[in-house]
């Protein structure tokens, strides 16, 4: 259901920038679940390029029980820009939930201005598909921005209008990124690796799809996948256990 999601990203990336793949851990890129009547497969890609330090997406095929596209996209440490995030998910033929968003790093004023403003007229403009949803795992106010997308919907609404709106918005973060000027004050570059890192503590703590990536793919393959590719910069809740 996703998979053009995927693939717009993966042609845009391909034909725009200079990527080299990034070793994801052994056994981590791909995982098979044939328990069941409904075999489930992650898939994962990742790269980098001088522009953008890290880039992974993650396509969760369960056929008609799940259908998954998760991707963020970290900016080198010289460019302060928000990550982009992307969670596309989908549960049975009801349950769809899409979140879209920079995500930003900062929250002062000039920041924001700078960053999300541009995001209004598009926020704007896909009205119709956004809402006001109440988020439960994560606080809206930290590293979302009020112009994210965020809805359940229905699968026609992913295909057409939701679609529109993920080009639109990636189409605008690719501008963002190369009108950005790289900051080259060591001091400035460790405040963005600083809440980069953040970033993956705070999302890695409270990640929903530990749960999922548990019920499918076994406790221990998802906390390596959850601290060892997605969020790689957290450290484990429990740290100074033993085998860590
Ligand atoms: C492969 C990794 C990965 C998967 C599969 C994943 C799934 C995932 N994301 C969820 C919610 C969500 N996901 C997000 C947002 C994001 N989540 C993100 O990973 C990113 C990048 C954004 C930013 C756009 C939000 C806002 C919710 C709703 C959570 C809430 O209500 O607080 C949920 C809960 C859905 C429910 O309400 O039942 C799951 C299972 N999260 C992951 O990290």
């Amino acid at each position: 259901m996703y998979r053009p999601f995927l693939e717009h990203l993966q042609q845009k990336l391909q034909s725009s920038f200079d990527l080299q793949p990034l070793t994801i851990p052994a056994g981590l890129d791909y995982r098979a679940n044939e328990r069941g009547r409904q075999p489930t497969t992650i898939q994962s890609w990742c790269y980098t390029c001088p522009e953008l330090r890290k880039i992974r997406y993650t396509y969760i095929d369960g056929g008609e029980n799940a259908q998954v596209f998760n991707s963020v996209i970290y900016p080198s440490h010289g460019y302060e820009l928000p990550l982009l995030g992307v969670d596309l998910l989908s549960f049975g033929k009801k349950k769809n939930l899409i979140v879209l968003d920079f995500q930003p790093l900062f929250r002062d004023e000039a920041y924001l201005a700078r960053y999300i403003e541009p995001m209004r007229i598009l926020r704007e403009r896909y009205s119709d598909v956004a809402q006001d949803v109440e988020m439960k795992f994560y606080d809206a106010n930290q590293y979302f921005s009020k112009y994210l997308l965020f809805a359940r919907t229905d699968a026609e609404t992913i295909e057409g209008r939701m679609f529109a709106a993920y080009c639109d918005y990636l189409d605008l973060y690719w501008q963002l990124l190369a009108a950005a000027v790289p900051l080259d004050d060591p001091e400035d570059v460790r405040r963005i690796v600083k809440a980069q890192k953040d970033y993956d503590q705070y999302s890695a703590d409270r990640d929903p799809a530990s749960g999922l990536f548990s019920s499918y793919f076994g406790h221990e393959w998802a906390e390596r996948f959850l601290y060892e590719f997605l969020f790689e910069d957290a450290v484990p809740l429990a740290v100074g256990q033993p085998g860590r």
